[in-house]
Protein backbone atom coordinates (compact mmCIF):
# COMPACT_ATOMS: atom_id res chain seq x y z
CA UNK A 1 0.00 0.00 0.00
CA UNK A 2 1.08 3.65 -1.15
CA UNK A 3 2.66 6.08 2.13
CA UNK A 4 3.20 9.07 2.04
CA UNK A 5 5.90 10.58 4.56
CA UNK A 6 6.65 14.44 5.55
CA UNK A 7 8.80 15.38 8.21
CA UNK A 8 10.60 19.04 8.48
CA UNK A 9 9.38 20.08 5.15
CA UNK A 10 9.59 23.09 3.75
CA UNK A 11 9.01 25.68 0.92
CA UNK A 12 10.67 28.68 0.10
CA UNK A 13 9.98 31.28 -2.40
CA UNK A 14 13.23 33.49 -3.79
CA UNK A 15 14.52 34.27 -0.31
CA UNK A 16 11.50 33.92 1.47
CA UNK A 17 10.55 30.52 3.80
CA UNK A 18 6.67 30.57 2.70
CA UNK A 19 5.73 27.12 4.37
CA UNK A 20 7.70 26.22 7.73
CA UNK A 21 7.96 22.36 9.22
CA UNK A 22 5.33 20.51 8.41
CA UNK A 23 5.07 16.81 8.86
CA UNK A 24 2.73 14.20 9.00
CA UNK A 25 2.07 10.54 7.36
CA UNK A 26 -0.91 9.35 5.30
CA UNK A 27 -1.86 6.04 4.14
CA UNK A 28 -3.15 5.06 0.54
CA UNK A 29 -6.57 5.08 -0.37
CA UNK A 30 -6.79 8.60 2.21
CA UNK A 31 -7.54 11.91 0.97
CA UNK A 32 -6.28 14.99 2.89
CA UNK A 33 -7.89 17.85 2.92
CA UNK A 34 -5.82 21.27 3.29
CA UNK A 35 -7.06 24.26 4.84
CA UNK A 36 -6.55 27.76 5.59
CA UNK A 37 -6.90 31.32 5.14
CA UNK A 38 -6.06 33.02 2.05
CA UNK A 39 -2.23 33.55 1.63
CA UNK A 40 -1.52 30.99 4.04
CA UNK A 41 0.80 28.76 1.90
CA UNK A 42 -1.68 26.41 0.74
CA UNK A 43 -1.01 26.76 -2.44
CA UNK A 44 3.28 26.95 -1.99
CA UNK A 45 3.02 23.85 -0.08
CA UNK A 46 1.43 22.01 -2.82
CA UNK A 47 4.17 23.24 -5.63
CA UNK A 48 6.91 22.37 -3.38
CA UNK A 49 5.71 18.70 -3.04
CA UNK A 50 5.67 18.38 -7.04
CA UNK A 51 8.72 20.57 -7.45
CA UNK A 52 7.83 23.45 -8.93
CA UNK A 53 8.60 25.16 -5.33
CA UNK A 54 12.60 24.74 -4.02
CA UNK A 55 12.11 22.69 -0.83
CA UNK A 56 13.61 21.06 2.07
CA UNK A 57 12.72 18.31 4.50
CA UNK A 58 12.31 14.56 3.68
CA UNK A 59 8.69 13.76 1.62
CA UNK A 60 9.15 9.75 1.18
CA UNK A 61 6.58 8.09 -0.99
CA UNK A 62 6.76 4.15 -0.53
CA UNK A 63 10.32 4.93 0.80
CA UNK A 64 11.54 6.56 -1.97
CA UNK A 65 12.94 9.86 -1.37
CA UNK A 66 10.80 12.68 -4.01
CA UNK A 67 13.26 15.16 -3.33
CA UNK A 68 16.42 13.29 -4.65
CA UNK A 69 14.39 12.22 -7.67
CA UNK A 70 14.86 13.76 -11.32
CA UNK A 71 11.49 15.62 -12.55
CA UNK A 72 10.62 13.25 -14.76
CA UNK A 73 10.75 10.39 -12.55
CA UNK A 74 8.41 12.66 -10.09
CA UNK A 75 5.97 13.51 -12.27
CA UNK A 76 5.47 9.46 -13.23
CA UNK A 77 4.56 9.20 -9.53
CA UNK A 78 2.51 12.76 -9.15
CA UNK A 79 -0.35 14.12 -11.02
CA UNK A 80 -0.82 17.91 -10.18
CA UNK A 81 -3.93 19.68 -10.98
CA UNK A 82 -3.29 23.85 -10.88
CA UNK A 83 -5.46 26.46 -9.31
CA UNK A 84 -5.30 28.08 -13.06
CA UNK A 85 -5.93 25.62 -16.08
CA UNK A 86 -4.71 28.37 -18.72
CA UNK A 87 -1.95 25.95 -19.62
CA UNK A 88 -4.67 23.56 -21.21
CA UNK A 89 -5.29 26.71 -23.83
CA UNK A 90 -3.04 24.75 -26.82
CA UNK A 91 -3.92 23.53 -30.33
CA UNK A 92 -4.98 20.25 -29.27
CA UNK A 93 -8.42 18.28 -28.94
CA UNK A 94 -9.06 16.81 -25.06
CA UNK A 95 -8.50 13.16 -26.55
CA UNK A 96 -4.99 14.58 -28.08
CA UNK A 97 -4.39 15.64 -24.80
CA UNK A 98 -5.05 12.29 -22.64
CA UNK A 99 -2.75 11.14 -25.36
CA UNK A 100 0.28 13.65 -25.09
CA UNK A 101 -0.27 12.88 -21.66
CA UNK A 102 0.59 9.00 -21.34
CA UNK A 103 2.85 9.08 -24.45
CA UNK A 104 4.89 12.80 -24.43
CA UNK A 105 8.41 11.35 -22.74
CA UNK A 106 8.43 8.01 -24.67
CA UNK A 107 11.32 8.23 -27.31
CA UNK A 108 9.32 5.91 -29.86
CA UNK A 109 7.09 7.25 -32.42
CA UNK A 110 3.90 5.14 -31.44
CA UNK A 111 1.92 5.46 -28.73
CA UNK A 112 1.69 3.28 -25.89
CA UNK A 113 -0.96 0.56 -27.51
CA UNK A 114 -2.77 0.35 -24.02
CA UNK A 115 -3.03 4.43 -23.86
CA UNK A 116 -5.96 4.96 -26.30
CA UNK A 117 -8.48 2.64 -24.02
CA UNK A 118 -6.91 4.68 -21.00
CA UNK A 119 -7.70 7.74 -22.30
CA UNK A 120 -11.63 6.84 -23.11
CA UNK A 121 -11.87 5.83 -19.95
CA UNK A 122 -10.73 8.44 -17.98
CA UNK A 123 -13.39 9.85 -20.54
CA UNK A 124 -16.32 8.00 -19.37
CA UNK A 125 -15.24 8.11 -15.70
CA UNK A 126 -15.51 11.79 -15.30
CA UNK A 127 -18.54 11.86 -17.54
CA UNK A 128 -16.39 13.51 -20.65
CA UNK A 129 -16.73 12.30 -23.70
CA UNK A 130 -18.35 14.59 -25.38
CA UNK A 131 -15.29 16.92 -25.18
CA UNK A 132 -13.01 14.04 -26.63
CA UNK A 133 -12.80 16.37 -30.26
CA UNK A 134 -12.68 19.47 -28.63
CA UNK A 135 -9.94 21.94 -28.06
CA UNK A 136 -9.72 22.87 -23.71
CA UNK A 137 -9.53 26.29 -25.05
CA UNK A 138 -13.60 26.64 -26.61
CA UNK A 139 -14.70 24.95 -23.29
CA UNK A 140 -15.88 27.02 -19.66
CA UNK A 141 -13.68 27.02 -16.81
CA UNK A 142 -15.52 24.42 -14.80
CA UNK A 143 -15.38 21.84 -17.93
CA UNK A 144 -11.65 22.34 -18.00
CA UNK A 145 -11.02 21.74 -14.66
CA UNK A 146 -12.86 18.39 -15.23
CA UNK A 147 -10.33 17.63 -18.07
CA UNK A 148 -7.66 18.86 -15.67
CA UNK A 149 -8.48 16.58 -13.25
CA UNK A 150 -8.76 13.57 -16.00
CA UNK A 151 -5.14 14.22 -17.60
CA UNK A 152 -4.07 13.77 -14.05
CA UNK A 153 -5.25 10.42 -13.28
CA UNK A 154 -4.61 9.13 -17.42
CA UNK A 155 -1.27 8.72 -16.13
CA UNK A 156 -1.86 6.39 -13.11
CA UNK A 157 -0.02 9.26 -10.42
CA UNK A 158 0.92 7.38 -6.85
CA UNK A 159 0.18 10.72 -5.31
CA UNK A 160 -2.62 13.16 -6.46
CA UNK A 161 -2.24 17.13 -5.71
CA UNK A 162 -5.40 19.04 -6.64
CA UNK A 163 -5.44 22.80 -5.47
CA UNK A 164 -8.76 23.97 -4.95
CA UNK A 165 -10.42 21.51 -7.58
CA UNK A 166 -13.88 22.29 -7.69
CA UNK A 167 -13.43 26.38 -7.86
CA UNK A 168 -15.34 26.55 -10.83
CA UNK A 169 -18.10 24.04 -10.66
CA UNK A 170 -21.83 23.67 -9.93
CA UNK A 171 -22.76 22.22 -6.96
CA UNK A 172 -23.53 18.48 -8.70
CA UNK A 173 -20.26 18.42 -10.79
CA UNK A 174 -18.31 19.43 -7.42
CA UNK A 175 -20.07 16.64 -5.92
CA UNK A 176 -19.72 14.19 -8.91
CA UNK A 177 -15.96 15.02 -9.11
CA UNK A 178 -15.03 14.78 -5.81
CA UNK A 179 -16.86 11.67 -5.63
CA UNK A 180 -14.75 9.86 -8.37
CA UNK A 181 -11.88 11.02 -6.48
CA UNK A 182 -12.38 9.38 -3.53
CA UNK A 183 -13.25 6.19 -5.36
CA UNK A 184 -10.54 6.56 -7.63
CA UNK A 185 -8.18 6.84 -4.70
CA UNK A 186 -9.82 4.15 -2.40
CA UNK A 187 -9.93 1.60 -5.52
CA UNK A 188 -6.32 2.11 -6.62
CA UNK A 189 -5.08 2.67 -2.87
CA UNK A 190 -3.28 5.86 -4.14
CA UNK A 191 -3.01 9.39 -2.10
CA UNK A 192 -4.81 12.32 -2.53
CA UNK A 193 -3.85 16.19 -1.44
CA UNK A 194 -6.46 18.61 -1.81
CA UNK A 195 -6.68 22.10 -1.16
CA UNK A 196 -10.45 23.06 -0.53
CA UNK A 197 -12.22 26.29 0.59
CA UNK A 198 -15.55 24.94 1.29
CA UNK A 199 -15.47 23.15 4.94
CA UNK A 200 -18.19 20.73 4.23
CA UNK A 201 -16.86 19.07 1.09
CA UNK A 202 -13.58 19.09 3.66
CA UNK A 203 -16.01 17.05 6.67
CA UNK A 204 -17.38 14.92 3.76
CA UNK A 205 -14.82 13.77 1.52
CA UNK A 206 -11.30 14.33 3.49
CA UNK A 207 -10.35 11.62 5.69
CA UNK A 208 -7.47 13.77 7.09
CA UNK A 209 -6.79 17.39 6.98
CA UNK A 210 -3.88 19.76 7.32
CA UNK A 211 -4.64 22.98 8.53
CA UNK A 212 -2.37 25.78 7.47
CA UNK A 213 -1.96 29.44 9.06
CA UNK A 214 0.82 31.95 7.70
CA UNK A 215 2.43 29.01 6.58
CA UNK A 216 2.86 27.39 9.73
CA UNK A 217 1.19 24.00 10.52
CA UNK A 218 -1.59 24.60 13.28
CA UNK A 219 -3.35 21.04 13.29
CA UNK A 220 -3.18 17.56 11.30
CA UNK A 221 -5.09 14.63 12.18
CA UNK A 222 -8.61 13.13 11.71
CA UNK A 223 -11.04 15.50 9.93
CA UNK A 224 -13.67 14.24 12.50
CA UNK A 225 -11.69 15.52 15.36
CA UNK A 226 -10.05 18.30 13.52
CA UNK A 227 -12.55 20.08 11.65
CA UNK A 228 -14.47 21.71 15.13
CA UNK A 229 -16.39 25.08 15.36
CA UNK A 230 -13.78 26.18 17.58
CA UNK A 231 -10.61 25.31 15.73
CA UNK A 232 -12.62 26.13 12.20
CA UNK A 233 -13.12 29.86 14.71
CA UNK A 234 -9.55 30.11 15.47
CA UNK A 235 -8.00 29.30 12.16
CA UNK A 236 -10.26 31.91 9.74
CA UNK A 237 -11.47 33.78 12.82
CA UNK A 238 -15.02 33.34 12.24
CA UNK A 239 -17.57 32.52 14.48
CA UNK A 240 -19.39 28.95 13.37
CA UNK A 241 -21.76 26.17 14.31
CA UNK A 242 -21.27 22.72 13.97
CA UNK A 243 -24.36 20.89 13.06
CA UNK A 244 -25.33 17.12 12.03
CA UNK A 245 -27.06 16.35 9.05
CA UNK A 246 -29.04 13.37 8.16
CA UNK A 247 -28.60 11.60 11.46
CA UNK A 248 -25.48 12.45 12.03
CA UNK A 249 -23.91 11.09 8.69
CA UNK A 250 -22.66 14.20 7.54
CA UNK A 251 -21.33 17.26 9.75
CA UNK A 252 -21.88 20.60 7.95
CA UNK A 253 -20.35 23.83 9.46
CA UNK A 254 -22.50 27.17 9.45
CA UNK A 255 -20.63 30.48 9.48
CA UNK A 256 -21.93 33.25 11.33
CA UNK A 257 -19.69 35.74 11.36
CA UNK A 258 -16.00 37.42 11.25
CA UNK A 259 -14.91 37.89 14.50
CA UNK A 260 -13.58 41.55 15.72
CA UNK A 261 -10.26 40.46 15.03
CA UNK A 262 -10.72 38.35 11.35
CA UNK A 263 -10.17 40.04 7.98
CA UNK A 264 -7.00 42.15 7.67
CA UNK A 265 -5.76 40.87 11.25
CA UNK A 266 -4.72 37.46 10.38
N1 LIG B 1 5.21 34.10 -7.15
C1 LIG B 1 5.28 34.60 -5.91
N2 LIG B 1 6.23 35.49 -5.57
C2 LIG B 1 6.31 35.99 -4.32
N3 LIG B 1 5.47 35.66 -3.32
C3 LIG B 1 4.51 34.77 -3.60
C4 LIG B 1 4.35 34.18 -4.89
N4 LIG B 1 3.32 33.33 -4.86
C5 LIG B 1 2.83 33.37 -3.61
N5 LIG B 1 3.55 34.23 -2.85
C6 LIG B 1 3.30 34.56 -1.44
O1 LIG B 1 3.34 33.36 -0.67
C7 LIG B 1 2.32 33.38 0.32
C8 LIG B 1 1.46 32.15 0.20
O2 LIG B 1 0.79 32.18 -1.05
P1 LIG B 1 -0.09 30.94 -1.54
O3 LIG B 1 -0.52 31.23 -2.94
O4 LIG B 1 0.66 29.69 -1.30
O5 LIG B 1 -1.31 31.02 -0.52
P2 LIG B 1 -2.68 30.21 -0.50
O6 LIG B 1 -2.85 29.72 0.89
O7 LIG B 1 -2.70 29.19 -1.58
O8 LIG B 1 -3.72 31.37 -0.79
P3 LIG B 1 -5.16 31.39 -1.54
O9 LIG B 1 -6.14 30.71 -0.60
O10 LIG B 1 -5.46 32.85 -1.64
O11 LIG B 1 -5.05 30.71 -2.87
C9 LIG B 1 1.55 34.70 0.15
O12 LIG B 1 2.03 35.61 1.10
C10 LIG B 1 1.92 35.14 -1.25
O13 LIG B 1 1.94 36.54 -1.32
Amino acid sequence: MTRLSLSDFHVSIGRRHVVDTIGFDLQGGSIMAVLGPNGAGKSTFMKGLCGLRRARGTVRLDGVDLQALSPAERASLIGYVAQDTTHLSVRLTVFELLMLAQNGDRRAWKAAPESTRRAEEMLALLGLERFAGTMPSVLSGGERQMIALALALVRRPKLLLLDEPTSALDLANQLHMLEVVQDYTRRNAIITIAVLHDLNLATRYADACLLLARGRQVATGVTKEILSAAQIADLYRVECRSIDVDQGRFSAIYPISVLSDGVGHR
